[in-house]
């Protein structure tokens, strides 16, 4: 049990007016005192450390300049906002983050009116800072907006988008990139090399040359504090950063850590009369925290953890093996006898196993950045050259591509092969990372296959399966976090396209599952056993083709059919019942059901808690199947005895 730091200083803090009460010289002492209940909070929840550790300087000094909430701050992803939350009226609750009720791990806006806007997918806040800066010019209100987006999310075509159009807002708007040479990986590509290059070539100015410039560009004098800062500022000197080019006055960069830097220079940019200005601040992820300073990932997300050894509580260990990593490791093989497998990840090396296979192909591995869009064209380039990609991509993070997926993948029935990880409701990242839309969106597109594995020897067979489909475009959806422990195949089996498996063989009651609830599916057919309904078991394997003649056998020979999906409405329950109708077997009194997650946003729980409030369980399918067989051939439900 993590004891709790003493934060005197912290504790006179509830919302940033309380800190701009405080003198500029106490801000050293507010901040290391955020930064331990910071870390100790995480130590007690678990969640994202090494992004807000980063910022605890930077967020200090933003709500100490800055008129928030009248001015606008918005946290790009939001990962990194523990400590606004803390500054932000929500300390009280802080130890409650990321779990049932609790506060969300990102900024939320229906959580306090310091977060404008909700967040979770980056590289967004330029796009909405530039709404709120626009909005309020028009209207001639008061209140800049300030967004805050990592050297990670830069790299998403979304936030040049957002610049290129940012002019409009004149002095308005303020971009701060966090450069701390991180994305959850090492970053990636020619934009990180270009901030590494501004870093490491930029040098302090003397105090005279700084001001001077400084006055120069906002055409006004400079605030005192600055003419006593030493910052560096390599760009106010030479201009020509891209940023300029791209319309913004470019400021940076900046020690993010030092308050005495960051303070004179926010104040003269909120001055400033002109505008946008990007300020490039260069922070430490983890910093502040020995272990996450130390460590490879900079304790990007944690589970909780003993904060005087930095011990991560992750259970006992030796368990199933995690589905990201029985995809990476099955393509890894694959691949060794394959020179045409080739794997993309946005960003998300660890997490889609994309890392396993790097270690064994590492000049077939691809990690695009956070550019999801980019990554799947470019795999529908590779496979119309010839490769058999495999993108491999959470679900929540594929729907930024869909276009992509239409446009290059689907319609020109190009061989890209989907590896769709966190599949379904994935706990406490809560509504914005859940993996709910793929069936729905992918299994009404022409030319493509979509699976769904059960467990992870069914993984093993669908990522073998795709390496051999050529003909189009094939996806596979698995879930996050542990596999089931079923024994592994020796041997991938190709599996034959549209085609599912019985599971079990019953008579009355026909379950038709997609995906990992087949083990909820298989619980409930022994309690419908138990009460006398022997229940037949199918594991659909497909949600596109379907397998039309295991359904219509099924449909023709039980009385109550119950499709189970891990999927939003739309998805295989409206697959089922078109097919169901298209051969006219509704037309009889069918005693047919969907269940799948409910038409809302879920937030974050554990993710048994949110599939048992989802009904996406066995005493949900068992009273659903009791329901319908009380229903009469007129759909009313017939009275209780
Ligand atoms: C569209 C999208 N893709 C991937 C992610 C997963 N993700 C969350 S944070 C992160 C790294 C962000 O790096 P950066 O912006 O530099 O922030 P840092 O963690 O370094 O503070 C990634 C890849 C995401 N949230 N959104
Ligand atoms: C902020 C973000 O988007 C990621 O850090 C995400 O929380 C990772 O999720 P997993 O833990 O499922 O990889
Ligand atoms: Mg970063």
């Amino acid at each position: 049990m993590n004891s709790r730091p003493d934060t005197p200083l912290l504790d006179t803090v509830d919302v940033p007016a309380d800190l701009r009460k405080l003198e500029q010289g106490q801000l050293r002492q507010l901040a290391d005192e955020l930064r331990a209940e910071m870390i100790s909070t995480v130590g007690s929840t678990g969640g994202h450390l090494g992004s807000g550790l980063g910022v605890v300087e930077l967020t200090t000094a933003i709500h100490y300049v800055f008129n928030t909430p009248t001015d606008r701050l918005i946290w790009d992803v939001g990962h990194q906002a523990y400590p606004h939350k803390i500054l932000t009226g929500r300390r009280d609750r802080i130890r409650t983050l990321r779990q049932g009720g609790g506060l969300s791990g990102f900024t939320k806006r229906s959580e306090s009116e310091y977060d404008p806007f909700g967040a979770a997918h980056s590289s967004t806040s330029i796009s909405a800072g530039l709404g709120f800066a626009v909005a309020n010019k028009l209207a001639g209100t008061p209140g800049k907006a300030i967004a805050v987006i990592g050297d990670g999310a830069m790299s998403a075509g979304m936030a040049y988008e957002a610049m290129n159009n940012a002019e409009q807002a004149g002095n308005r708007l303020v971009v701060i990139l966090n450069d701390n040479d991180m994305s959850i990986a090492p970053p990636v590509g020619g934009l990180s090399a270009y901030l590494a290059r501004m870093v490491s070539s930029s040098e302090y100015l003397g105090l005279r040359s700084l001001a001077s410039k400084v006055a120069r560009k906002f055409s006004r004098r400079v605030h005192s504090g600055l003419e006593r800062a030493e910052v560096y500022t390599r760009g106010m000197v030479t201009g020509g950063t891209l940023f300029e080019e791209l319309g913004f006055y470019y400021v940076g960069p900046i020690d993010g850590h030092n308050l005495d830097h960051l303070i004179p220079v926010l104040e003269n940019v909120r001055d400033s009369e002109q505008g946008p200005i990007l300020i490039h601040v260069v922070t430490k992820k983890g910093k502040g925290y020995g272990p996450a300073e130390e460590s490879a990932d900079k304790y990007h997300g944690v589970a909780k953890f003993d904060v005087v050894s930095g011990k991560q509580d992750k259970g006992p260990g030796g368990g199933p093996p995690a589905y990201q990593n029985v995809f990476g490791e099955t393509l890894a093989k694959l691949a060794d006898t394959d020179p045409l497998i080739c794997a993309i990840t946005a960003a998300m090396p660890s997490g889609t196993g994309v890392d396993k296979f790097a270690k064994a192909h590492p000049d077939k591995a691809f990690d695009v950045g956070i550019a999801e869009q980019h990554g799947v064209t470019f795999a529908a380039g590779l496979a119309a050259q010839g490769m058999r990609p495999f993108c491999a991509i959470y679900s929540t993070f594929l729907q930024r591509a869909f276009d992509q997926v239409v446009h290059d993948v689907a319609i020109q029935n190009l061989p890209v092969r989907f590896a769709i990880d966190r599949a379904g409701l994935v706990g406490a990242d809560g509504a914005t990372h859940a993996g709910s839309f793929d069936i729905t969106y992918l299994a009404t597109l022409p030319n493509f296959v979509v699976m769904a594995a059960a467990d992870e020897a069914e993984l093993v067979h669908m990522t073998y399966t795709a390496a051999c489909h050529d003909s189009g475009p094939i996806a596979f959806r698995y879930p996050r976090g542990a596999g089931v422990g079923v024994p592994m195949p020796e041997t991938p089996q190709r599996l034959e396209i549209g085609k599912g498996r019985i599971v079990r063989q019953g008579s009355k009651i026909a379950l038709l599952s997609l995906g990992t609830r087949l083990a909820e599916a298989l619980k409930a057919a022994d309690q419908l056993e138990a009460k006398g309904l022997s229940t037949t078991v199918a594991d659909l394997r497909f949600a596109k083709p379907l397998d039309s003649e295991m359904i219509e056998k099924l449909i023709r020979t039980h009385e109550v059919v119950v499709t189970v999906e891990e999927g939003s409405i739309g998805g295989l329950g409206a697959h089922v019942l078109t097919l169901a109708s298209d051969l006219g077997l509704t037309d009889a009194g069918l005693k047919i059901r969907t269940l799948r997650l409910p038409d809302i946003f879920q937030d974050h729980d554990a993710p048994e808690k949110q599939y048992d409030e989802a009904g996406l369980n066995a005493p949900n399918i068992v009273d659903t199947v009791l329901k319908a067989l009380r229903h009469n051939s007129a759909g009313v439900e017939e009275a209780r005895a």
